[in-house]
């Protein structure tokens, strides 16, 4: 599998690291990466020998099989069509973008015309799978997460104690939180949408972990997840679980038993 990586940040220097450098996905390489400015693109192309373009057209036309989106919410939206009308697999950890509707339905007809497909990786959180099970019937009543994160990492500001600093649908929350609250539109999207996910956001004073708690109630039964996340070392917004959770999504593209 040839991987093309938008991005060059905590998540996309995980996966050139562990993929180009540790041959974590054995018979897979990423071939080229995407980043906007030319001065970082010369060090990684210096560092890891992989090509390295500032213009999405060349690096669309680089000989990749599958997008790995590992920068914003912004950058789905300005780049997602793109690539799909290229025919190029995707795979997006800025879940994000995807709240907005006509995105989401835009991108899933291109992608059921021209045969290609997008991934969502579970990102920052588990039990997607329960969630996904649960609506095989549409038999899920109600959903919530609730974040904690450290109060610096999350407002860019220390607070004295614990503030709750959102709570509301994972619509509201991610228009407010874009860069920490993705893992509310993935569990949205399994489940029962946007809308009618309720999402409360923590700011921690003595946190040092990324904590998400997932309640789910249907005709399965109850779900009650609580996952105490280690956070990246070099981006404490994001969890070390969502990088490892990338890696997984392309791990299973060249498995033949896929579990889940
Ligand atoms: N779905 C989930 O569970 C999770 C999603 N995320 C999201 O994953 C994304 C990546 O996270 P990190 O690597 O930690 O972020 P980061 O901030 O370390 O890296 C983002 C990179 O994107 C680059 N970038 C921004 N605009 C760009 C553009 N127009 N073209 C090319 N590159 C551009 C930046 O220069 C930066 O290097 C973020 O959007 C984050 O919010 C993070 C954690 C969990
Ligand atoms: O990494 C996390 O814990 C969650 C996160 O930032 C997001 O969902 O955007």
């Amino acid at each position: 599998m040839k991987i093309g990586i938008i991005g060059g940040g905590t998540v996309a220097t995980f996966l050139i690291k562990s993929i180009n450098v540790d041959q974590k996905l054995p018979g897979s390489l990423v071939e080229s990466v995407y980043l906007r400015k030319p001065e970082v693109a010369d060090e990684w192309e210096r560092t890891y020998g992989t090509r390295a373009f500032t213009d999405m057209e060349a690096f669309l036309s680089s000989g990749i099989d599958i997008v790995v989106e590992a920068a914003t919410v912004e950058v789905v939206r300005d780049y997602a069509e793109l690539v799909i009308s290229k025919r190029k697999e995707l795979v997006v950890i800025s879940v994000g973008a995807l709240v907005d509707p006509e995105l989401y339905g835009r991108l899933n007809e291109l992608c059921r015309q021209l045969g290609t497909k997008i991934y969502l990786p579970s990102g920052a959180i588990g039990g997607l799978d329960v969630i996904h099970s649960a609506m095989a019937l549409g038999q899920l009543d109600e959903v919530s997460l609730t974040t904690r994160k450290p109060a610096a990492s999350l407002l860019g500001r220390q607070v004295e104690v614990e503030e709750v600093v959102f709570f509301g649908t994972a619509t509201e929350a991610i228009s407010k939180f874009p860069k920490n609250i993705n893992v509310a539109i993935v569990l949205s999207l399994a489940g029962l949408g946007c809308d009618q996910t309720s999402v409360k956001i923590v700011a921690d004073p003595e946190a040092t972990k990324n904590t998400h708690c997932i309640e789910a109630v249907g005709s399965f039964g109850k779900m009650n997840i609580r996952l105490e996340n280690d956070p990246m070392p070099d981006n404490p917004k994001t969890s070390y679980l969502a990088a490892l959770s990338v890696l997984s999504t392309l791990k299973k593209q060249t498995e033949r038993i896929t579990i889940g």
